[in-house]
């Protein structure tokens, strides 16, 4: 197979330059890198060895195949998936995402004057991407600041759609969560103690309350060190849940620990959040309904009064129905050349004249595409020898103060809201500096030296899926430091 009938892609083996890591997952190492062909600055996420854990392999495609549906201005696109030069043996892959400056979790340890116009426009951001995820049911399950990228203009993006399922029928089945490792902070009250439930939008609806809440205090709302004390956190703010909702609760051990706990009453949430707006606090209130059918959905609560002016309906709120064809392989047991396969067909998604050549021959023919991924490896490899590889360094960001009007009138134009009416009386700059320097009080080494199966923070993930076991009523007993009938 000669060079020459592949040039289409041969010319592109030079199109991107790596400049730095950025960021740390439990999949990959992301890097800024520069696009030469379209002149910008993009991130290239780093994944090794993507099939030697097949379910690794699974999650990675679920992952690719989601975003390129899922296609909104607050969820992060991807722009590129880097070819590889042969079908049957590649490793690794290069997915290739727009760029962002930093994300939720080092905005808020940067900045602790943000004002109710930022915390609305952040929130409202949020919430609009998540009715757009929810419009194609699919429910993201692992929302937190770390999966919010975020721009020193206030622009937010959902990422990290590896633990998200799609849903296919209007019935939601009761399952169980077995994959389910999500960070206990923001993790829906029906999901401590029991992972046997339907997959709903109101766990994600949840984390955004959580994620709000943190934003105005600074620090995690609920970090609890176990699933008892999470429930405790919750209840302590929330008062103890109504007799009907611990009904409904379907763990029996987690339905009689709320029962037995004593009874508590809800906390003043203007002493909880004194920073906040009234607004605001109404808004937390109805993210954080203890009981799920009580909770405010993303669509419902675009429409709260908090963001009177900033939203207005519109058509591309609203995502194109998924395949199920697409998620077929996420029924079955795959071997690693299927996985493979799969995967490639979706890169091909990326590189039409390449997926037109591959798909009209005879597939069992090994092609050797041009591919710009050894020269990539180079690039990487120069760039950990100079130290500058994983160990990169990002600092967390300022929030312009007074910048954003631009982000405003994006929003208008989006949803079509009426800024002038809300906003009457601000003085608005533009967009100011980007990161700025003495904001570096939380070096990026700490919260992305993790490894596989880890959560952030240095919270380690334990398994908490056996809370229909004595471990709850253990870690009950632990924490109460009192009897109880187990
Ligand atoms: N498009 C992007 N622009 C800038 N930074 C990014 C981008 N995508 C990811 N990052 C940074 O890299 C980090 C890791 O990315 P990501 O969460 O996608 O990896 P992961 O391996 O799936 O992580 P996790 O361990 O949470 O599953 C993010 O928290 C973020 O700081």
């Amino acid at each position: 197979m000669s060079n020459k009938e592949f040039k289409f892609d041969y010319g592109d083996s030079n199109r991107y330059i790596i400049k730095e890591a950025i960021g740390k997952g439990s999949y990959g190492v992301v890097y800024s890198a520069y696009d030469t062909k379209n002149k910008e600055n993009v991130a290239i996420k780093r994944i090794n060895n993507v099939f030697e854990h097949i379910s690794d392999g699974v999650r990675i495609l679920r992952e690719i195949k989601l975003l390129r549906h899922l296609k909104h201005p607050d969820v992060v696109t991807i722009k590129d998936i880097i070819l590889p030069p042969s079908p049957k043996d590649f490793r690794d892959i290069y997915v290739v995402f727009e760029l962002m400056e930093t994300d939720l979790h080092q905005v808020i340890r940067a900045n602790d004057d943000l004002t109710d116009e930022h915390h609305q426009y952040l929130l409202f951001q949020m919430l609009r991407g998540l009715k757009f995820i929810h419009s194609a049911k699919v429910f993201h399950r692992d929302l937190k600041p770390k999966n919010i990228l975020a721009n020193s203009d206030c622009k937010l993006k959902i990422c990290d759609f590896g633990l998200a399922r799609p849903q296919f029928t209007d019935q939601a089945q009761t399952i169980f969560w077995t994959d389910y490792v999500a960070t206990r902070w923001y993790r829906a009250p029906e999901l401590c103690g029991s992972f046997f439930t339907k997959y709903s939008p109101m766990v994600d609806v949840w984390s955004i309350g959580c994620i709000f809440a943190e934003l105005l205090l600074g620090k995690p709302l609920f970090p609890g060190k176990n699933v008892v004390n999470q429930l405790e956190l919750i209840t302590d703010l929330l008062g103890s849940p109504k007799p009907e909702t611990v009904k409904k609760i379907r763990n029996e051990r987690a339905r009689r620990y709320l029962e037995q706990l004593p009874r508590k009453e809800p906390a003043d949430f203007s002493k909880v959040f004194p920073m906040a707006s009234t607004g605001a606090r109404e808004v937390i209130k109805k993210l954080l309904a203890f009981d799920q059918d009580d909770r405010m959905s993303a669509s419902d609560a675009l429409e709260d009064p908090y963001f009177v002016g900033l939203f207005k309906s519109s058509a591309e709120d609203i995502a194109k129905p998924l395949s199920k064809l697409d998620y077929g392989f996420d029924q079955k047991t795959l071997r690693e050349g299927e996985i493979r396969e799969l995967m490639f067909r979706e890169i091909l998604e990326y590189h039409k004249d390449a997926k037109k050549q591959y798909m009209s021959r005879n597939t069992s023919h090994v092609y050797h595409f041009p591919s710009q991924v050894d020269r990539f490896k180079m690039q990487f490899m120069n760039l950990e020898n100079k130290g500058s590889g994983s160990q990169g360094i990002r600092s967390a960001s300022s929030l312009p103060k007074q910048g954003l009007a631009g982000n405003l009138v994006e929003s208008a134009l989006l949803g079509g809201g009426n800024l002038s009416t809300s906003f009457t009386g601000a003085t608005f700059e533009g967009p100011s500096s980007l990161i700025s320097a003495d904001a570096i009080d939380c070096p990026l080494s700490q919260s992305f030296s993790l490894a596989k199966g880890t959560s952030y923070l240095g919270e380690s993930i334990e398994s908490e899926l056996d809370l229909s076991s004595d471990s709850f009523m253990k870690m009950s007993l632990d924490s109460q430091n009192k009897d109880d009938d187990s």
